[in-house]
C-alpha cells in the first residue's frame, strides 16, 4: 500500500450520488490536482479524505493507518491531514504571528518558535508578522491561512479551491510561491479546482472528475492530445464540430485559414488576444459558428475565409 491510499470511497446524499467509488494512491511528497466543474464531488471527496465526512463505503489510509471518519472518532479530523478551503478562518484579533502560533500551543516552546519563524520566512510574511488580518490583502490573508494549516507540519495538505476569492494574477503568483514551500517541506498536496490553468501551475499530475466519476487521468499533454470526452477536451480550449461528420471535432489552434479551398465561412466576430486574434466564423450552409485562431491577425469581420486542418488533428469525441 502506498503512503496515502484511498480505496473505493463513495458518497450519496439523499440517494443522489455525489461520488462514485474513487481510488487513489500517492507517495510522500507527491502533488496531485483534481479538476472538475462545480458539483462534480470534489469537496465531498476531500472532506472524506480528511476524516471530516462519513463515506458510504471504502477506506482511506495514511502511512498504513486507517483515517477514521466522524462516526468512528470522537474529535473528527487529523493534524496530519489539513483541509483548506475558500472560507478560511483566521483569528481576527490576533496578529499574523499569533495566528501561526496558536495551533502550536501544546508544542515545545522552542520548536514552536522555530516553526513559526520558518513559516513566516518561506511564506514571505516576515514583515507582516505584527499586522492583524484586516490589515492584509486577500492573498496575504490566504497565505496566513495556509501557514496556519501548515504550522503543525501536516503530512497531507488538501486544498479545496482556496484561491477563489483572489484574482487570476494573485492566484498564479501565490500557487508558484506555495509550490516552492510545499517542495521544501516535502508536503503531499492534493489540490482540487475547476480551473485547469491553476491546477497546471502546481502539477502535471491530473485527475478529471465529472459528476462524481473519474473520467480521465494523466498529464496535461496526454489529456490535451487524447481527450476521451468533450468535457476533457473543453478544459483546454473550445472545440469545433465538423459538419456532416459524427463526433468529430477540431481545436481553434489546429485550423488553417486560407483564401481558397476548404470549408467556407464568414468572419462574424474578432477578438484581439495576446498571441492571436480569436475569430468567430459562421460556416456556410450550416448553423455552426466556429472559433478559430488567426495568429497573423489577417482577417476582419465580414471576410470570407476557407478553413483547413490536418486529419490527424481531428478528435473523435
Ligand atoms: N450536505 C449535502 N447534502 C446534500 N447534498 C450535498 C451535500 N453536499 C454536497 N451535496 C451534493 O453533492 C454533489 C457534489 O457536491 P460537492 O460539494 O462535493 O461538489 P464540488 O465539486 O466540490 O462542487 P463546488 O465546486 O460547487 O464546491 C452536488 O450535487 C451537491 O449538491
Amino acid at each position: 500500500m502506498s503512503y496515502f491510499s484511498v480505496q473505493k470511497i463513495s458518497k450519496s446524499y439523499d440517494e443522489q450520488v455525489a461520488l462514485h467509488p474513487f481510488s487513489l494512491e500517492l507517495n510522500q511528497g507527491d502533488f496531485l490536482a483534481i479538476v472538475g466543474e462545480s458539483g462534480s464531488g470534489k469537496s465531498s471527496l476531500l472532506r472524506i479524505m480528511a476524516g471530516l465526512e462519513v463515506q458510504d463505503s471504502g477506506e482511506v489510509f495514511l502511512d498504513g493507518n486507517p483515517v477514521l471518519n466522524p462516526n468512528q472518532k470522537i474529535v473528527s479530523g487529523y493534524d496530519e491531514i489539513k483541509l483548506i478551503h475558500q472560507n478560511f478562518h483566521l483569528y481576527p484579533n490576533s496578529t499574523v504571528e499569533e495566528n501561526l502560533s496558536r495551533p502550536l500551543l501544546h508544542y515545545e516552546k522552542s520548536y514552536a518558535k522555530n516553526r513559526v519563524e520558518k513559516l513566516l520566512k518561506i511564506l514571505g510574511l516576515k514583515e507582516y508578522r505584527d499586522r492583524m488580518p484586516r490589515q492584509l490583502s486577500g492573498g496575504q490573508q490566504q497565505k496566513v491561512a495556509i501557514g496556519k494549516a501548515m504550522s503543525v507540519e501536516p503530512d497531507i495538505l488538501l486544498l479545496d479551491e482556496p484561491f477563489s476569492s483572489l484574482d487570476t494574477i494573485q492566484t498564479q503568483g501565490l500557487i508558484a510561491e506555495l509550490k516552492e514551500t510545499f517542495l521544501e517541506m516535502g508536503t503531499t498536496v492534493i489540490f482540487v479546482t475547476h480551473d485547469l490553468d491553476d491546477a497546471l501551475r502546481l502539477t502535471d499530475n491530473l485527475i478529471i472528475l465529472q459528476k462524481g466519476k473519474v473520467v480521465q487521468k494523466g498529464t496535461s499533454r496526454e489529456l490535451c492530445e487524447a481527450p476521451k470526452s468533450k468535457y476533457v477536451a473543453r478544459l483546454f480550449s473550445a472545440i469545433n464540430r465538423i459538419p456532416e461528420r459524427d463526433r468529430s471535432y477540431v481545436r481553434p489552434a489546429d485550423i488553417r485559414l486560407r483564401t481558397k479551398g476548404g470549408l467556407l465561412g464568414h468572419v462574424v466576430d474578432s477578438r484581439f488576444l495576446v498571441h492571436f486574434n480569436s475569430l468567430q466564423i459562421r460556416l456556410k450552409d450550416s448553423d455552426l459558428v466556429w472559433e478559430v485562431d488567426d495568429p497573423q491577425r489577417k482577417y476582419e469581420i465580414g471576410d470570407r475565409v476557407y478553413l483547413n486542418w490536418d486529419e490527424h488533428k481531428v478528435m473523435e469525441l
